[in-house]
């Protein structure tokens, strides 16, 4: 038997990269309208109505309107915009946040695909504040840098006509979208400082927290705190300290699922890093929200990825 899935959006940078994961399996029927009506109400409608899961891969608003358009309908939804993600409705789909997580999204009939920052920092923190190694309260400070197509269409064409340059910082005003999803399923009481970046690579992300170490908050105790929290996660690997080497790279783990999680930094100095590597369009969105399509319909969670 086959499930009928509907990729609204499809042709987005998200969209697309959903599609690719799912076109090829025989357990997934594709429902799909023509390109030119793909903003059309009536047509998205008839199109949710004859799915099991539609997969939002929208601007906010569209997705927003999609949740509207389907109130009445059967179909289960993964929303990969900002829009509902810290809306009670919605089951946060991150299954490796606790235990009991998988549990939660397999029942759901609304689930929000994370944030790709979002992904990397809630990974390091939530584990932390529950070990007791970071407090709620603290001044967190949240370094990152983005592979290009984190910006959706508007930013790939910037990077394709040259336009753009190599480097570059936002989310200046300390409102980035991200934020509120972080500081929710991390547990931070006080808003971090947040400074995302993108470079002039379409795909990788590294996610970066600095923490300065004392007797009780040293790397090992950061170390085995996180992993673990990890124990046994197919999609959330620590890397060993001795294995760090002397360069991250945010390509690591481009067209992977996977998000690798490591700590650094000297214990003689009291300075040290936890980051996340991972691929912005991978765990940090289509890989993620295929994950959880897995766990929706009870398959193998690795099933396509
Ligand atoms: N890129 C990334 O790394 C990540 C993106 N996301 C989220 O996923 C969502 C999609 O982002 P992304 O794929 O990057 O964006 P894109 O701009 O690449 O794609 C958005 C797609 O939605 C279509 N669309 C816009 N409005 C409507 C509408 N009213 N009805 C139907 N279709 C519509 C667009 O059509 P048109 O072709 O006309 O533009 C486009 O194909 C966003 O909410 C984004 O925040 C989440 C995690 C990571
Ligand atoms: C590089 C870049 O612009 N990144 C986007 C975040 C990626 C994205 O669209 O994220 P979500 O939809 O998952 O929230 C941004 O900072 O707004």
């Amino acid at each position: 038997m086959a499930y009928n899935i509907f990729i609204d959006g499809e042709a987005g940078t998200t969209g697309l990269q959903i599609r690719e994961r799912l076109a090829p399996r025989e357990d997934i029927k594709l429902i799909q309208i023509a390109p030119e009506r793909r903003k059309d109400s009536d047509a998205r409608r008839e199109a949710f109505s004859q799915a099991d899961v539609a997969i939002l891969c929208l601007p906010d608003a569209a997705a927003i309107e999609a949740a509207e358009l389907t109130q009445d309908l059967d179909v289960r939804l993964i929303d990969a915009s900002t829009a509902h993600r810290v809306d009670d409705d919605w089951v946060y789909g991150f299954p490796e946040l606790s235990a009991d997580m998988r549990d939660h999204i397999s029942e759901a009939q609304l689930v929000s695909n994370p944030g790709c920052y979002a992904t990397g920092a809630i990974a390091l923190l939530a584990p932390l504040i529950e070990a007791g190694l970071v407090d709620d309260d603290e001044l967190i400070s949240i370094n990152a840098v983005s592979g290009y197509t984190g910006g959706g269409k508007a930013l790939i064409a910037e990077y394709e006509d040259g336009s753009a340059p190599a480097h570059f910082f936002y989310g200046l005003n300390q409102a980035h979208k991200h934020i509120p999803e972080i500081m929710t399923y991390a547990g931070l009481t006080t808003q971090p400082v947040f400074s995302p970046s993108v470079g002039s690579f379409a795909q990788g992300m590294v996610v970066q927290i600095p923490l300065h170490l004392d007797d009780e908050r040293s790397l090992k105790a950061l170390f085995d705190a996180l992993a673990d929290h990890y124990a046994g996660q197919q999609f959330v690997q620590m890397i060993a300290m001795d294995q760090v080497g002397s360069r991250i790279v945010p390509t690591a783990l481009n067209g992977t699922n996977q998000m690798q999680i490591g700590v650094c930094g000297s214990d003689d100095n009291g300075c040290g890093t936890v980051f996340a590597v991972l691929d912005n369009l991978g765990k940090g969105a289509s890989g993620a929200a295929v994950q959880n399509l897995n766990i929706m319909l009870d398959l193998d969670e690795a099933q396509g990825l």
